[in-house]
C-alpha cells in the first residue's frame, strides 16, 4: 500500500520558508451542560481569535471517526505517519524521551504510580500527581526493591510527575515480547488488571510483569498515596521513515514531557533542550527565538491543556486556554511563513479523559481563501474553508501553504 509519507517525499522539495506547528494537547472538550459553552469558548482568547478572523480553519479526526487517540497516535497522524499503520508503545516514547537506550529484544513500559484503596481498588490513577522530587524517591525504593526479577535485568526511570519508565532486558537472552495486556485498567474504582501474554514470546513478559507489580506493592505498603504502580503501551523501538527525509525539512521539537520528545526523537526530530519546571512556556518560547534561524519547522508542545482536562477541571483548562494566547503573540512576531494551532486529540474535562471530538485546526498562510471562522473554537472551526480532515492531512497542507511541494503528475 502506497503511504502517503512516500508521496510527500517525492513532491517535497527545499525552501526557506518557515512552518510552526503548536500542538495544545488535548485541546478539544465539551460543553458541561448541553448547547452550553467548552473550555476554548468560554475562554479570552483575543490573540487567537484575531488570528483565526486571518486564517483557515477546520477540524481534524486523528486516527478515524469515534475513535479515541493516545497522544502518541494523535501526535503521529499530525506529523504525517498514519497512527494504524506506524505503531508505538507508550514505553518506547517515554523511554526515548528519557534517553534511555532500548537493546534487541528489550521491552519499555509506561508506568503510573497509583493510589490503591482497600482491596487494592485504584482510588487516583495518578497518585495526587506527585512532584518530581517524590517520583525519584519513589522510584529509589523499587530499585533497592526489584533489581532483577528471576535473573531478568529490571530498570526504572523517573518520568515526570506520577509517570514512570520500566525496561526489562532480553540480556542476550530471547527477545521479551510486547504483545500483552495493560496492568493499567485506564479507570478508577477497579482493581489493577494482572497483564496476559497474547503470543508465546509475551509469556515471560507477563510474568515480570505481574510480579513487578506485586513486589512494587509490598515495597510501598508505608507509602499513603504512592502505593499502586499501573502499567500501559508495553513497546521495543520501532523504526519509523525519517520526518526530515520524507518533508526535505530540518526539523526541531520544543517540548517538556519526556514523552512527547520520544516521539519527536524516533522520528528524527532534533529535541531542543528547554529551561523551566512544568510546562516551561517561557523557556520553551526562548528555546524557539535562540533557534528559530537553524530550523524550517517547529513543533510546539503544550501539555497542561491536556492535564488540567483529565483532571476534570472546566476552569483550570480555560486558564491555560488564555495563558496560551497571551503568549501567541511572542510566537507571530517571529513571523513564521505557515503557523498551524492544533490538538493531538480532545480531552473534555467534562469526561475528565481523552475523547474522540474532532480538534480546531488554524493554519495561518498568505495563501488561504477568505473563511467564515471567527475565533479557534470547535463550532467555529467546523465554519472554516478546510472542512473536516484526518490529522495526516496536517502536514501536507502545511507544506503546500510553505509553497514546498512540487505538482503531482504532468
Ligand atoms: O501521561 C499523561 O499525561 C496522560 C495522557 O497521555 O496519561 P495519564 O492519563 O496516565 O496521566
Amino acid at each position: 500500500m502506497s503511504d502517503l509519507l512516500d508521496t510527500i517525499r517525492d513532491l517535497a522539495k527545499k525552501t526557506d520558508s518557515k512552518i510552526l506547528m503548536v500542538v495544545l494537547d488535548g485541546i478539544g472538550g465539551l460543553p458541561l451542560e448541553l448547547n452550553g459553552d467548552t473550555e476554548l469558548a468560554t475562554a479570552k482568547t483575543p490573540n487567537l481569535d484575531a488570528l483565526a478572523r486571518e486564517s483557515q480553519l477546520g477540524a481534524v479526526e486523528l486516527v478515524g471517526a469515534g475513535i479515541t487517540p493516545g497522544s502518541g497516535p494523535g501526535h503521529l497522524s499530525l506529523f504525517g505517519y498514519d497512527p494504524l499503520k506506524y505503531v508505538v508503545g507508550r514505553g518506547a516514547l517515554s523511554a526515548v524521551g528519557i534517553g534511555v537506550k532500548l537493546g534487541a529484544g528489550d521491552v519499555a513500559v509506561r508506568g503510573n504510580f497509583a493510589t490503591l484503596g482497600k482491596d487494592r481498588i485504584v482510588d487516583d490513577r495518578r497518585a495526587g500527581r506527585p512532584s518530581d522530587e517524590k517520583n525519584a524517591e519513589i522510584v529509589g525504593k523499587l530499585r533497592a526493591a526489584i533489581a532483577d526479577i528471576d535473573g531478568t535485568p529490571v530498570e526504572i526511570y523517573t518520568e515526570s510527575e506520577h509517570r514512570f519508565v520500566v525496561v526489562f532486558r532480553a540480556d542476550g537472552g530471547p527477545a521479551l515480547g510486547a504483545n500483552l495486556s495493560d496492568v493499567d485498567p485506564q479507570a478508577t474504582g477497579v482493581q489493577p488488571m494482572t497483564a496476559v501474554a497474547h503470543d508465546d514470546a509475551s509469556v515471560k513478559t507477563a510474568d515480570l510483569v505481574n510480579a513487578f507489580v506485586t513486589r512494587a506493592e509490598a515495597a510501598l505498603q508505608g507509602e499513603s498515596q504512592v502505593n499502586g504502580v499501573l502499567f500501559r503501551g508495553y513497546s521495543d523501538v520501532p523504526h519509523f521513515p525519517s520526518f526530515d527525509d520524507a518533508y526535505q525539512l530540518r526539523a526541531a521539537c520544543i517540548a517538556s514531557y519526556p514523552m512527547y520528545k520520544g516521539l519527536a526523537s524516533l522520528v528524527g526530530m532534533d529535541v531542543l533542550t528547554v529551561e523551566g519546571h512544568e510546562d516551561a512556556l517561557d523557556g520553551k518560547v526562548q528555546a524557539l527565538t535562540d533557534n528559530w534561524s537553524k530550523y524550517d519547522f517547529f513543533y510546539f508542545h503544550v501539555k497542561k491543556t491536556d492535564s488540567t482536562g483529565e483532571d476534570g477541571d472546566f476552569q483550570a483548562k480555560v486558564k491555560k486556554i488564555e495563558l496560551f494566547d497571551q503568549l501567541l503573540p511572542q510566537l507571530l512576531a517571529l513571523n513564521p511563513d505557515v503557523i498551524a494551532i492544533v490538538g493531538d486529540h480532545s480531552t473534555p474535562s467534562k469526561l475528565a479523559t481523552h475523547s474522540w471530538h474532532p480538534v480546531p485546526l488554524l493554519i495561518h498562510s498568505q495563501y488561504g481563501r477568505k473563511d467564515a471562522a471567527t475565533r479557534y473554537t470547535e463550532d467555529e472551526a467546523l465554519r472554516g474553508s478546510l472542512g473536516l480532515r484526518r490529522g495526516t492531512d496536517v502536514m501536507p497542507l502545511l507544506m503546500a501553504n510553505a509553497l514546498k511541494l512540487n505538482k503531482y503528475g504532468a
